[in-house]
C-alpha cells in the first residue's frame, strides 16, 4: 500500500519567489491498484511521481510504501519516463538489464532476465539494437522492460505514451494492461489524456491547478480484464459518462471559471448527455 500524507512541496523560483508545486496531497493507493493521475499542465503531477520514486524531496508530509517511509529510490519502485531515458550507447539487452547491473547481478543472470523481459514486451529479435535504431514505440517497450526487470512492486509511469503516435499508443496501452493483469503490481500512471486515464485506471485522481491538490477521485467501474478489447470500451456509455465528467471538471478549473468543491465524486449518468 502507498500512503501519501499531507504532502507539500515548494521550489525556489527564478526570481526569488516560491513555486508552490504540491499542497497537502493526501492519497492512499491499494496493492495491485492501477491509478491514473490527470490534471492541468504544471499542477505538480511529475513532482508527485518523482517524490514517490524518491528522486526528489519535499517540505512537509510523508510517503509510506508498505509502511516504510520513502526517502530515496528503492528496488520496489521503478519509473518509466516519457522520453524513455535509455542509454544511447547500450543495446536493448543491456538497457533492459541496467537496473540489475546496478544491483550487482552477474552478467549472465541479468542478460537471461533481460531476454525474458524483451520477449514479454515483444522485442525479441531486437536484442542487439541501439536505442537510436528503434522507433519511439520500441524505445518505450525497452523503458517498460527495464522497469519490470527489477521486479518492482510499484511501477511509476510519467506520461509514458505521450510522445507516441495514436496507433502505437493504443497498442502499448493494451499491452501494458495485459502485463499488469498477469503480473499484478501497483501502477501510478500520469497522463494528459482523459480517455487514457479512464481506459487504464481503477481510479482517476484529478489534481487541481498549482499548487497541486487532489481535486477529485473518480472510480472507474468498467469491468476487467479490459485488455482484450480496450478500445471497444471507448464506445460504452460508462466510458462516455466518465470522460464527460472529467472533462467538465478540468474545464471548470480554468482560472476564469468557478471551481467545484474538492472531494471524491461519482459522475452522474446525466453527464453523458451532449
Ligand atoms: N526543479 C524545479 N525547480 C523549480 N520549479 C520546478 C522544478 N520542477 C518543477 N517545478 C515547477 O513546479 C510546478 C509543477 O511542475 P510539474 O512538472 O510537477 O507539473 P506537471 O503537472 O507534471 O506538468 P506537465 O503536465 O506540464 O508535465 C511547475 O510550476 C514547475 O515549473
Amino acid at each position: 500500500m502507498i500512503e501519501i500524507k499531507n504532502l507539500t512541496k515548494r521550489f525556489p523560483g527564478r526570481r526569488g519567489e516560491t513555486v508552490h508545486a504540491l499542497s497537502e496531497v493526501e492519497l492512499t493507493i491499494a496493492d495491485d491498484e492501477f491509478v491514473t493521475v490527470l490534471g492541468p499542465s504544471g499542477c505538480g503531477k511529475t513532482t508527485l511521481l518523482r517524490a514517490l520514486a524518491g528522486l526528489t524531496g519535499w517540505d512537509e508530509g510523508d510517503i509510506l510504501v508498505d509502511g516504510e517511509p520513502v526517502r530515496t529510490p528503492g528496488p520496489e519502485r521503478a519509473m518509466v519516463f516519457q522520453d524513455f531515458a535509455l542509454l544511447p550507447w547500450a543495446d536493448v539487452l543491456d538497457n533492459v538489464a541496467f537496473g540489475l547491473q546496478l544491483r550487482g547481478e552477474p552478467r549472465s543472470r541479468r542478460r537471461a532476465t533481460a531476454r525474458e523481459l524483451v520477449e514479454l514486451v515483444g522485442l525479441d529479435g531486437f536484442e542487439d539494437r541501439l536505442p537510436g535504431e528503434l522507433s519511439g514505440g520500441m524505445r518505450q517497450r525497452v523503458g517498460l522492460a527495464r522497469a519490470l526487470a527489477v521486479r518492482p512492486r510499484v511501477l511509476l509511469m510519467d506520461e509514458p505514451f505521450g510522445a507516441l503516435d495514436e496507433q502505437t499508443r493504443r497498442i502499448l496501452q493494451e499491452e501494458l494492461l495485459t502485463i499488469w493483469e498477469r503480473r499484478r503490481l501497483t501502477v501510478v500512471f500520469i497522463t494528459h489524456s482523459i480517455e487514457e486515464a479512464v481506459l487504464l485506471g481503477d481510479r482517476v485522481v484529478l489534481m487541481s491547478p498549482r499548487p497541486g491538490r487532489i481535486a477529485d477521485i473518480v472510480p472507474v467501474d468498467i469491468p476487467r480484464p479490459r485488455s482484450v478489447d480496450l478500445h471497444g470500451l471507448g464506445r460504452t456509455e460508462e466510458f462516455t459518462c466518465l470522460t464527460t465528467h472529467l472533462w467538465e471538471r478540468l474545464r471548470a478549473m480554468r482560472p476564469d471559471r468557478a471551481t467545484q468543491p474538492e472531494g471524491a465524486s461519482r459522475p452522474d449518468r446525466a453527464g453523458a448527455r451532449p
